[in-house]
């Protein structure tokens, strides 16, 4: 009898696999991190062959952990780290340089050069994305220029590429199978999100050879069974999406206007658009969030790079606390932060202000200021640089967001999520289950197997801890978010 989904998460640092039941409860969980690899300044690397070993290994671990028959796994579902990119052999089997990862920014000169080029136009109307080294396509192209014979045998049609959830297929497939899915190609620069396809303009502009790469698929179907020794049954593996898309369908943000926002290092928030890729006015991504039964549906996404990694610099770097989990306590010892403002722009500013030279600064400081008053601007900051996107989110669907759903290991801080609806003014609902990402591919992979019937099923699995209600105090906050305004825009003339 089936009574399992397996959800593997392959994430930036570890990788996590995790066994639901039916009802949408944690049965088994484990997970192990992978070396970063860091060559250079700005160069982050993964080793494939780890990521693969490790996904592999917690996936047998989580079922033997608390002996699960192989049988009573009803499918797979895998989400992933976005845009990191392996290239590898295709008789071999084996990557031909290591993973690069999405935070990787060798190719950041390139990107200026196809800027000045006059690229940014159609680059933004074909794929949604702005012309950063973030994305895959830049760094293909690089292993091709760099890896000695790389390219001869690319063209020779002897390589292929993929992100995370393509490599991960290809092995547990044993070789048989070599896809992607909408979500996850949709962050290459190479995909088409209106005619949904491989762009041969683009490939041509990256100098990708269309041989290299995977066959797309929808984001719920059975794209084969696991031939791996690490399974000695077949299991369909039957969902796949990025992981932030993920999230959005774990948090069950199905229908259009519905957003998430996911507080982890960064902010990832994303919002449900309908069926037509919208592009931006107020300078946000416009991605795929998944294609079920024929239906593609699109999302904005717009990015916070400091978020709860402000929360460790507090512990690391000020050393005013010793783990994340007391920020809270000392931020809420005082009303407010009595007019200090903190921009965490450690690695420039993300969306919608898009600044690279933006840098940490701290507004405000008087005799009288704490430490706990620079605590509770930190939380504020993760609040209003959220509150940023969405507004801007708002402006491009000419909507009010009626409520915010958030997921990510920062959501444990009810004084952050109280505030985060106070300067939204609007309604922050935090579900029970907070493993929304891994759970969202098990949807995908569960719908498609029918272990689920339908969303409206899954739909009753997701329930709400908390709604956290925005304050009466409107005016004072209105007061507080100029505040947080000016301190964006002397940051940014300082950065001039
Ligand atoms: N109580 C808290 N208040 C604010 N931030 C927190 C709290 N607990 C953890 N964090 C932050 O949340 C982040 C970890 O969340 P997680 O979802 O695991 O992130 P990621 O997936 O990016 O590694 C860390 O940056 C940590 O500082
Ligand atoms: O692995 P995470 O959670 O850091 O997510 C990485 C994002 O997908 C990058 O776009």
């Amino acid at each position: 009898m089936k009574k399992y989904i397996l959800a593997l998460d392959q994430g930036t640092t570890s990788s996590r696999a995790i066994v639901f039941d039916k009802k949408g409860n944690i049965k088994s969980i484990a997970q192990k991190e992978f070396t970063q690899i860091f060559p250079k300044p700005g160069w982050v690397e993964h080793d494939a062959l780890e990521i693969w070993s490790t996904q592999a290994g917690v996936a047998a671990e989580a079922i033997a952990m608390k002996s699960i028959e192989m049988e009573e796994i009803a499918a797979i579902g895998i989400t992933n780290q976005r845009e990191t990119v392996v290239v590898w052999d295709k008789n071999t089997g084996k990557p031909i340089y290591n993973a690069i990862v999405w935070q990787d920014k060798r190719t950041a000169d390139y990107c200026d050069e196809l800027k000045v080029a006059g690229k940014s136009e159609i680059i933004k109307e074909k794929t949604g994305l702005v012309i950063d080294s973030y994305f895959s396509g830049t760094k293909v192209k690089w292993i091709l220029d760099n890896v000695e014979g790389a390219r001869k045998k690319a063209e020779n049609g002897e390589l292929l590429l993929g992100t995370i959830d393509s490599w991960l297929v290809w092995n547990f497939s044993k070789k048989q199978k070599h896809i992607t899915d909408v979500s996850n190609a949709s962050r290459t620069l190479l995909f088409n999100i209106n005619t949904m396809s491989w762009d041969d303009e683009l490939l041509e502009l990256f100098t990708i050879p269309k041989s290299m790469l995977p066959e797309v698929k929808q984001s719920s179907e059975i794209y084969g069974h696991t031939k791996s020794s690490f399974f000695d049954c077949n299991i369909p593996i039957a969902g796949i999406a990025g992981d932030q898309q993920a999230a959005l369908f774990g948090q069950m943000c199905t229908k259009k206007g519905m957003v998430k926002n996911t507080y982890g290092t960064g902010c990832f928030m994303l919002m449900n658009i309908g069926d037509k890729p919208i592009v931006s006015k107020n300078n946000l991504l416009t991605t795929v969030a998944w294609k079920i039964n024929g239906k593609t549906a699109y999302a904005f996404e717009g990015s916070v790079f400091i978020a709860g990694a402000a929360v460790q610099w507090l512990r690391d770097g000020l050393k005013i606390i010793r783990n994340s989990s007391e920020v809270e306590a000392l931020a809420k010892s005082v009303e407010d932060s009595d007019g200090v403002y903190f921009v965490p722009a450690f690695a420039g500013l993300g969306a919608p202000h898009w600044n690279q030279k933006a840098q940490g600064t701290i507004f405000g400081i008087t005799r009288g200021t704490t430490d706990a008053h620079i605590a509770r601007a930190t939380i504020d900051a993760i609040a209003y640089q959220s509150m940023d996107i969405l507004k801007a989110m708002e402006a491009d669907a000419e909507t009010t967001i009626k409520e915010l759903r958030v997921d990510g290991g920062a959501t444990v801080n009810n004084t952050l999520m109280q505030f985060q609806a106070d300067v939204l003014n609007t309604k922050t609902i935090r579900p029970k289950i907070v493993e929304t990402t891994a759970m969202g591919a098990a949807f995908l992979a569960g719908l498609a197997v029918g272990f689920w019937e339908s969303e409206e099923e899954i739909k009753k699995i997701w329930q709400i801890d908390e709604t956290y209600k925005p304050s009466k105090k409107r005016e004072k906050i209105e007061e507080n978010i100029k505040g947080w305004y000016k301190a964006i825009a002397a940051l940014e003339y300082w950065a001039k």
